[in-house]
């Protein structure tokens, strides 16, 4: 059973017994004033105050408890529809009880259900009317206005909470949602989008004010073939390794991600070129010394490309194809490697 449909189930039962319980106050004030006969006493009693255990069990026992819940829901609506003419349509609790049912019936988000609903409170009024005549006193005297309170206070906070309940656990699926967008599965790095929202921050930041930022630009040597020859599973274990050398030799304010497939980008605010060479290095030698835990005779090397955020790069696009460019030279130069992209002289304008 979905955990949703066992919260339904759970809360269902008191809250019928509540809102019920307390309508009885209601609809009891109303017949004692206009000395309602026996049976509609008796019809009142068991609505307000047997059915909800009633429906409560034979959804319990029910093969398909969902569907005797929705049933009962439709029922309830039926019993409320039957009191109106017994109530001889007294204002108050004559709406009270319709608009309630109907917020109840809408909120639970059932498709159609307040449809089938209102149409089983008209059929329940239409029959107990023709049953027991209709008879028309809306006037609502004090003594009923007091005796509606309790269930209108009730319903109002009650449905508040629910709502502040709701609202809670949207916002922390949100939050979680955006966690699982930032964050790589396999790595724990950020992910692409992350990423390049934090360097083109870091970008704007240089346009702005000359901020240094460097970019390295990773990608493991023969990943290809490491995949051919080992499997995909010892590739994943690969990228998770080098994942973790990344990590270890990167500040915490820096932004460490994983591009896609086997490459991998690093921002590095505040940083000039020598220290993030010297980065750079530190990560290409200790990834070529790894060795797997389960798969010692795994080696591999990876390159890569630096470089500088430029006033001359007039977007993110710009900065990564000159560490792109970078990483491209060590590849053609043999790979396992560091290189970086040229500095262009920032020419101011005039
Ligand atoms: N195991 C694994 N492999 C991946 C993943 N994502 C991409 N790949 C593979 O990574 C390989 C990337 O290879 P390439 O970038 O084409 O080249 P390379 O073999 O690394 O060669 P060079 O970059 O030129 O040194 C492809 O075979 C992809 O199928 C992943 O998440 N896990």
């Amino acid at each position: 059973m979905h955990p949703s449909q066992q919260h339904f189930f759970r809360i269902i039962y008191p809250l019928r017994v509540l809102g019920l319980g307390l309508g009885g106050l209601a609809v009891g004030t109303v017949f004692w004033e206009r000395h309602a006969g026996s049976a509609a006493w008796g019809f009142s009693l068991f609505v307000c105050y047997l059915w909800p255990h009633l429906a409560y069990l034979v959804s319990k026992y029910s093969s398909n408890r969902y569907r005797a819940e929705i049933i009962n829901l439709v029922l309830d609506t039926f019993f409320f529809g039957a009191l109106l003419p017994l109530m001889h349509f007294n204002l108050l609790p004559s709406v009270l009880v319709v608009t309630l049912a109907m917020m109840d019936r809408i909120a639970s988000g059932i498709r159609g259900l307040w449809i089938v609903s209102l149409l089983g409170l008209i059929a329940g009024a239409l029959l107990c009317g023709l049953l027991a005549g209709f008879h028309w006193a809306p006037e609502s005297s004090m003594y009923v206005i007091l005796a509606c309170l309790p269930m209108l206070i009730v319903h109002t906070l009650s449905s508040s909470m629910t709502s502040h309940r709701l609202i809670r656990k949207v916002t922390r699926q949100n939050l979680e949602l955006d966690a699982l967008r930032r964050i790589d599965a396999l790595t724990g790095l950020y992910g692409r989008g992350h990423w390049e929202e934090q360097a083109a921050a870091a970008l704007r930041a240089c346009h702005a004010h000359g901020a240094p930022a460097c970019m390295l630009m990773l990608d493991i040597d023969h990943f290809k073939q490491i995949n051919d020859t080992h499997g995909h599973s010892v590739g994943d274990e690969v990228i998770r390794a080098l994942a973790q050398v990344v990590r270890r030799n990167v500040r915490a304010t820096d932004c460490a991600g994983r591009y896609g497939g086997d490459e991998f980008t690093v921002l590095l605010p505040g940083m000039q070129l020598e220290d993030a060479l010297q980065i750079a290095q530190r990560i290409r030698a200790q990834v070529e010394g790894l060795q797997l835990r389960d798969m010692p005779e795994v080696h591999f090397t990876c390159s890569v490309g630096v470089a500088c955020a430029e006033h001359g790069h007039s977007d993110l696009r710009a900065w990564m194809t000159a560490a792109d460019g970078a990483l491209y030279e060590v590849k053609k130069a043999g790979r396992n490697g560091v290189s970086n992209a040229p500095v262009t002289a920032f020419a101011p304008l005039v």
